[in-house]
């Protein structure tokens, strides 16, 4: 478990002070996927870099599988964050030594045997999948293949935690679902416990069991990502979520609608379709479906619905409110007149 409590972190900057993170305590289970979320400035970086120390908090205490890492110098905190890898968004490879080079860094800093060195950086390109560029410098390689070299870097030591700090910020789609896939392959297989920050609540979305939400060096929600989705409290979480769930209206249905305009969240297709129908049955309401579409949580499917509902003010209203009981939640985006 990696156990922050109180947390903060105060820079002095020409004499005035700028708090990076502000009395935050956050637990994070072993061999989770944990994302922290947040605007640019909300104090992301700053707290994951309190979690090896590349940071050191101003006060409070960071536990890390039991050590107070915030109580190290020296020797012991070399070693301690042997136990942590991390990887960046700009990678950080050396541009002048090849693949097999920058990862066998990270295991001669370890005092590992050329031996030792060989058979490690063998399986581990193996691993993520990159045995065919063991003698290519960074300059050749890809924004993903570069990521995969730094991934395998980060792991070489058998760390427990795996720190990502906007580890798919720089890549293309497609390249950051690969690398995504793979954090949370290493983290099935190995059990590592992963920390990622992001700004993007897709990356969220794909592979985190929980989050937290940080603003202005705070965390102002936390709960499992799916629970966030179909709930959530904070207006700062809405716009994140909101911004994955919009459906967007054409004008013209827009214009052209004259019921009530719900839009419903349920749990997979399946499920939507029987309450669709018995909603139809049960009440004298006409539905028109102007738009929906399936999201996956962490796996998980999520449907969104926008419907618009036609018939008698009263029956409408128990239409909503039987659909509400049944799914994960309506919104009326807009009354009948
Ligand atoms: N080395 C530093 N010196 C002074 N202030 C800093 C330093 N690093 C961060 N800050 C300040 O701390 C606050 C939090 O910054 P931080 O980089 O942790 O946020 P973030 O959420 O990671 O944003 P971004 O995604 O832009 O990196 C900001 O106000 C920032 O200006």
């Amino acid at each position: 478990m990696i156990d922050i409590q109180q947390v903060t972190k105060i820079y002095t900057l020409h004499r005035t002070k700028v708090v990076g993170v502000d009395h935050v305590s956050l637990q994070i289970e072993s061999g989770e996927i944990f994302g922290i979320i947040g605007h640019s400035g909300a104090g992301k970086s700053t707290l994951l870099r309190c979690i090896n120390l590349l940071e050191r908090p101003t006060s409070g205490r960071i536990i890390v599988e039991g050590t107070d890492i915030t109580s190290l110098s020296g020797e012991a905190l070399r070693e301690a964050r042997l136990k942590i890898g991390m990887i960046f968004q700009q990678f950080c490879l050396i541009r002048s030594k090849t693949v097999f080079e920058n990862i066998a860094f990270a295991l001669k800093a370890a005092g590992k045997t050329r031996a030792e060195i060989e058979a490690r950086v063998h399986e581990l390109l193996e691993l993520v999948g990159l045995s065919d560029k063991r003698d290519a410098y960074p300059s050749q390689l890809s924004g993903g293949q570069k990521q995969r070299v730094g991934i395998a870097r980060a792991l070489a030591n058998n760390p427990s935690v795996l720190l990502c700090d906007e580890a798919t910020s720089a890549l293309d789609p497609a390249t950051t679902s690969s690398i995504l896939q793979l954090l949370k392959q290493i983290n099935r297989e190995l059990g590592i416990t992963v920390v990622v920050i992001t700004h993007e609540m897709e990356v969220i979305k794909e592979i985190c069991d929980r989050v937290a939400v940080m603003q202005n060096g705070q965390i102002v929600e936390i709960g499992r990502v799916y629970d966030l989705f179909t709930q959530p409290q904070h207006p700062l979480t809405r716009s994140f979520v909101e911004h994955i769930l919009r459906l967007d209206v054409p004008e013209r249905l827009w214009q052209a609608r004259s019921g009530t305009l719900v839009r419903v969240l349920f749990q997979g297709p399946a499920a939507e379709q029987a309450i669709l129908s018995d909603t139809l049955q049960t009440f004298r309401v006409r539905a028109n479906i102007l738009h929906g579409k399936i999201e996956y949580i962490n796996d998980t499917p999520l449907g969104v619905l926008l419907l618009e509902l036609n018939g008698e003010k009263e029956e409408v209203e128990r239409a909503i409110h039987y659909v509400a009981e049944r799914t994960k939640g309506v919104e009326v985006i807009d009354r009948a007149a």
